[in-house]
Parts: C-alpha cells; sequence; structure tokens
C-alpha cells in the first residue's frame, strides 16, 4: 500500500488528506476551521464524496488532530484497513536549510521553529501540526515537504536584494520565494498536458490563490519567482499588498502614527484586493464589480496589471516563453482576471481564446488560440498530492 496522511496546519486551520499515492486517489480529506479561536466549522469527506459537517470548539492542533480522528473512525475509511505508511507536512519555509523533502526529526523541528523568524505567520503552525501529528501517529515516519524547496535553484542574480552584503548575510534577508510545491507540479503538469520534455520548455506559472505568486519555471527548474523573504512580496493578494516601496513602511512609523504591529497587520491582513477594493476573496469582488462598484473594478486593474508587468518580466528573463500557465482558486477559475491578465499581449505572441477561456471545467485545459505561438493554460495545482508523493519517495529510499 501508498496511503500518505497530507497535514496542511495554517495559523487557524487544519487541512488533511489521506491519499493513495500509487492508486492516484483520494481515500478522504477534511478540514478543521477557527482553531484557538472558539467555536468553528469542520468536515470530514470520505472516498465516495459524502461529508459530514460538524461545528467543534479546537482549542489547538491536537484538538484538531482529535476531530480529524473521531471522524475516521466514525464515518471512515477505516486507518486501520488504510493505515498511512507515513505523514507529509507542508512547511512554508525552510530558509537556505532545507532543498529537499525531509523526514522529521527533534533537529529538523528546532530548525523549522528557529526559521520561524523568517515565516512567523506560517512556520510556528506547521510546527504545531507536526507536534499534534506525531502524537497522533506516533510509530510512522514524518516527513517536511518546504514551500521554499522548489526555488533553491535560483540564480544569486535572483535572489539576493540589493542591499549590504554584511546585514543580509548576517540576518539571512534574500528571496526565498513560496508556492513551490504547487510551481513544481503544475509546471509538469504544464509540460505532460503538452506532451513535451519539462526539460525544454520555458514556461511562467501563475499561482492565483489567497496568497499568490509567478514563477519563471526554465527546464522545470525555478529561476525567478515573485515572493521574497516572506510572503509578502511580488504580487497582489487577497489581503496581502505585495510590492511595496519600502519608505511606505518607514513613512508609516515615522508619520503614520502605527507602531510596527499594525504596519504588519496592515500589509498582510487589510491589503490587497480587501483592502483596495473592499472584498479579499475573488468572487465577491469580481461580482462586486460587475454590478458597477468602481472601487472594486478599479482593484481588479491593478491585480491585473500586477500580474502582467511580472509576465513581461520573466519574459524577458526567460528570453522566449513556450507556456503561460494559470493555477489555484482563482487562476483556475476566474475567467475575467485571466482575460484582463492577458489583453494586450498579441505582440508577445499571446492569443487568447475567449470562448475556452471561458468555459468552466475542472481538468487541465488550452485557453489559447491555436494560432498563438505562445501555449496558455490552466492546469489545477493539487499542493496535497504533490507532497504525498514526495513523502513516499522519501520514505522509500
Ligand atoms: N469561481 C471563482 N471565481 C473567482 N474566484 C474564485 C473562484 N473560486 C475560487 N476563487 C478564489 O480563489 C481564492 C482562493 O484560492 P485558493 O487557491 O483556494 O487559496 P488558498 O489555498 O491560498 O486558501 C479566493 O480568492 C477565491 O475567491
Ligand atoms: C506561502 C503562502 O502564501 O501560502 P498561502 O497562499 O497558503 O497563504
Ligand atoms: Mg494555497
Amino acid at each position: 500500500m501508498s496511503v500518505v496522511l497530507v497535514v496542511n496546519s495554517g495559523s487557524s486551520s487544519l487541512k488533511y488528506r489521506l491519499v493513495d499515492v500509487e492508486a492516484g486517489s483520494v481515500l478522504a480529506s477534511g478540514l478543521v476551521e477557527r482553531i484557538g479561536a472558539g467555536p468553528g466549522p469542520a468536515a470530514h469527506t470520505d472516498a465516495s464524496g459524502s461529508t459530514i459537517r460538524d461545528e467543534f470548539e479546537a482549542r489547538d492542533h491536537h484538538d484538531a488532530f482529535a476531530w480529524m480522528l473521531r471522524a475516521f473512525e466514525a464515518h471512515g475509511p477505516s486507518l486501520a484497513e488504510f493505515a498511512p505508511v507515513a505523514v507529509g507536512h507542508r512547511v512554508v519555509q525552510g530558509g537556505a536549510r532545507f532543498f529537499e523533502p525531509t523526514v522529521i526529526t527533534e533537529l529538523v523541528k528546532l530548525d523549522i521553529d528557529e526559521l520561524s523568524v523568517l515565516a512567523p505567520l506560517h512556520n510556528p503552525a506547521n510546527l504545531a501540526g507536526i507536534v499534534a501529528a506525531e502524537r497522533a501517529f506516533p510509530t510512522v515516519p514524518h516527513v517536511a515537504v518546504f514551500d521554499t524547496a522548489f526555488h533553491q535553484s535560483m540564480p544569486p542574480a535572483a535572489y539576493l536584494y540589493a542591499l549590504d552584503r554584511e546585514v543580509a548575510e548576517r540576518h539571512r534577508i534574500r528571496r526565498y520565494g513560496f508556492h513551490g510545491t504547487s510551481h513544481r507540479y503544475v509546471s509538469r503538469a504544464a509540460a505532460e498536458f503538452l506532451g513535451r520534455p519539462v526539460e525544454e520548455l520555458k514556461q511562467i506559472v501563475l499561482h492565483l490563490g489567497n496568497g499568490a505568486s509567478a514563477c519563471a519555471v526554465d527546464g522545470g527548474r525555478s529561476v525567478e519567482t515573485s515572493m521574497g523573504m516572506t510572503p509578502l512580496e511580488g504580487l497582489v493578494m487577497g489581503t496581502r499588498t505585495g510590492d511595496l516601496d519600502p519608505a511606505v513602511v518607514l513613512h508609516l512609523l515615522r508619520r503614520g502614527g502605527m507602531g510596527v504591529d499594525d504596519v504588519d497587520a496592515l500589509l498582510n491582513r487589510r491589503s490587497g484586493i480587501l483592502g483596495l477594493g473592499g472584498h479579499g476573496d475573488m468572487r465577491d469582488l469580481t461580482v462586486a464589480a460587475a454590478a458597477g462598484d468602481e472601487r472594486a473594478a478599479t482593484a481588479l486593474e491593478v491585480y491585473a496589471h500586477r500580474v502582467r508587468a511580472y509576465v513581461g518580466a520573466y519574459a524577458a528573463q526567460l528570453g522566449r516563453v513556450d507556456a503561460i500557465v494559470f493555477t489555484a482558486g482563482v487562476g483556475e477559475n476566474a475567467a475575467v482576471v485571466r482575460e484582463l491578465v492577458l489583453a494586450g499581449l498579441e505582440g508577445f505572441g499571446v492569443e487568447v481564446d475567449a470562448a475556452r477561456n471561458a468555459e468552466r471545467s475542472r481538468a487541465a485545459r488550452r485557453i489559447s488560440a491555436g494560432s498563438s505561438r505562445v501555449e496558455v493554460l490552466v492546469v489545477p495545482t493539487d499542493e496535497e498530492f504533490e507532497i504525498a508523493r514526495q513523502t513516499l519517495e522519501v520514505v522509500a529510499r
């Protein structure tokens, strides 16, 4: 059997999936939300797709795991019959320390904890999930799969900030990049869809979810990405600014009557399409824009303008573009966002087929016209499956 449990612990949620990697099938999946913040929704779906919903108060990740185990017991599948041979964990920040999926030891946990200074919103939650999962599944190996790992192939020209070298090195300030598991999976899936070896393709992958990042993938390797030392840099996101003149921060601290934590909350939680257009969820923003809400329409323009700027930059860095690939919640579903991003790129060999772009589908598909020099694809990401696959690979070694 090749059953792996995948755990994605966010600051306030636990997402899990039980995967049979060899069969390529999902045996169960679920979600516990609002951890540590009072009663919240929890849901568990079995292999047949039938879902049970609950309202549950998880004080911490241990409680959330306990809920998950009860859900398996009550609704199946049986964890005795489909016992995971390993547990794979999403860990967001691996710094320059982790290049590959890694079996979790006490030392690895110390490193993940220590890297929290470079991802204060993500790594502490990832670690809490690991500790809880180890307690729930004490006899199998646990593996950390890092968001940063895929981007370790970036050259110094792409990952260095033009900052005083001594200061940057002392504080490990450089661009690490995130969503690597998704960029890796999607760039390979796109090559498969095109029936071409990934080694010969130059791709621009646009992971547009709540968090969003662009990645230039040359021959299957990340050569540049838009997120930086933390997942705040780059594209406009649900609640994050993306690129910003750093002097804005200084100005707010000096003149805006704000403290460090206020500015942190402003940039990470109250900005992006939420701050600009009044909606942090792209579904709501596009509906509002279509209904004539000017602020929402402007936010959409800013969002698309930024993505287009990165497409142009990465086209220049790659020297040639074979494929532009959209993925994640917004990239897979929001036809209007794709249309705005791609508008006016005909001079660069990008021709969109409007009907194909408007089609709704869950499968990988082409949205460019037959005559387009650049292939434009929509490829659903599957970070959980990729984490399961990498976890099994490490365990089998
Ligand atoms: N049909 C849709 N139209 C527009 N946006 C969508 C649609 N479905 C999902 N989204 C958007 O995708 C985003 C969430 O993406 P997702 O990849 O699930 O994020 P994350 O994994 O970071 O939580 C939200 O902004 C959501 O509104
Ligand atoms: C790294 C990151 O931004 O992750 P998410 O998109 O899940 O917030
Ligand atoms: Mg995501």
